[in-house]
């Protein structure tokens, strides 16, 4: 079984001492992998589809995927780009990004509709976020948004995770049309809800919920930062209560690991209510952590 995550994936600078920083590597589709792959059992393959460089940095990439039990046989290289770079600043343990990527490698992903159609073929799982889609121009939209649709006609699990970043898009009512088309062809969506209201103008996480539902997805989870989390699932809406709130230090990836764990015991077949305790689990760990991913030895 080949659970398959689509994107960007950046170095990432996290502040460590002054004017010292960490550099990892990190992307929302990435750390969704990654958190996939600490959850799902062994026999599952885990792999990350990107576009990188043929540089030094570049080459960390599928060193660093190799070395954690990440698959690299849907990475593609262009001749002449780089990979992006991301820093993140955090006010009280709440983070924000600053990026330099508008020339990345990955934005060229879906430029040639085959090579994506040969990366996505065979996967149980194809995962990708409103980042994999707003990087990429009308055209590889409208290629990324076909081939997840082709995907979902012969079964496949497609997952969108609308991962809302204003700064990547070109409007607000840009964003809120392709995620509105992308949501049509996922079978999961697992939105933000403070994302969405401040896109979509959703007074709450039931307006969140419909609308997605009303795009045809057998399982829609809207993560609220830890309070409680509306669902639809298999025609039935669904409520759940609130967790002990944890003291965040980063909440860098805490939605990208929700979705890594979650999406694990959905694939695997396990109940609703299973699937979003083990979402929690992991954010709750995340937001303890700096940067977006916790080791991978921490972990399993
Ligand atoms: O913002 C992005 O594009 C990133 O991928 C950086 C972070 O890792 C991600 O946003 C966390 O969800």
């Amino acid at each position: 079984m080949r659970f398959l995550s689509v994107g960007e994936c950046m170095l990432e600078l996290s502040e460590a001492d002054g004017d010292l920083w960490h550099m990892g590597i990190a992307g929302d589709t990435l750390n969704t992998a990654w958190y996939a792959r600490a959850q799902l059992p062994a026999q599952w393959q885990v792999e990350y589809g990107t576009v990188i460089g043929r540089d030094r940095f570049s080459a960390r990439i599928p060193v660093f995927l190799e070395d954690n039990g990440i698959g690299t046989g849907a990475l593609r290289f262009h001749e002449t780009r780089t990979i992006g770079l991301y820093a993140i600043t955090l006010a009280a343990g709440e983070r924000s990004f600053t990026y330099w990527r508008e020339n990345s490698a990955a934005r060229t992903l879906a430029d040639d509709p085959q090579a994506l159609a040969a990366t996505m073929a065979g996967a149980a799982v194809i995962h990708i976020s409103g980042i994999t889609l707003a990087i990429l121009s009308p055209s590889g939209r409208e290629a990324l948004i076909g081939a997840l649709a082709q995907a979902r006609a012969e079964g496949v699990m497609t997952v969108l995770d609308p991962n809302i970043r204003p700064k990547l898009w070109e409007s607000p009512h840009s964003a809120r049309d392709w995620l509105t088309r992308a949501a049509g062809a996922a079978s999961v969506i697992l939105p933000s809800f403070d994302d969405e209201a401040a896109c979509f103008g959703d007074r709450t996480p039931e307006e969140t919920c419909a609308r997605y539902a009303a795009s045809g997805a057998r399982t829609v989870i809207v993560k609220n930062g830890g309070a409680g989390i509306m669902a639809h699932h298999a025609g039935e809406d669904h409520r759940f209560d609130a967790l002990e709130q944890v003291e965040p230090v980063d909440t860098t990836g805490a939605g990208d690991s929700f979705n890594g764990a979650c999406l694990a015991e959905l694939a695997t077949g396990r109940p609703l209510a299973r699937a979003i305790a083990a979402g929690h689990d992991m954010a709750r760990r995340v937001v303890r952590h700096r940067g977006a991913l916790i080791p991978m030895a921490d972990l399993v």
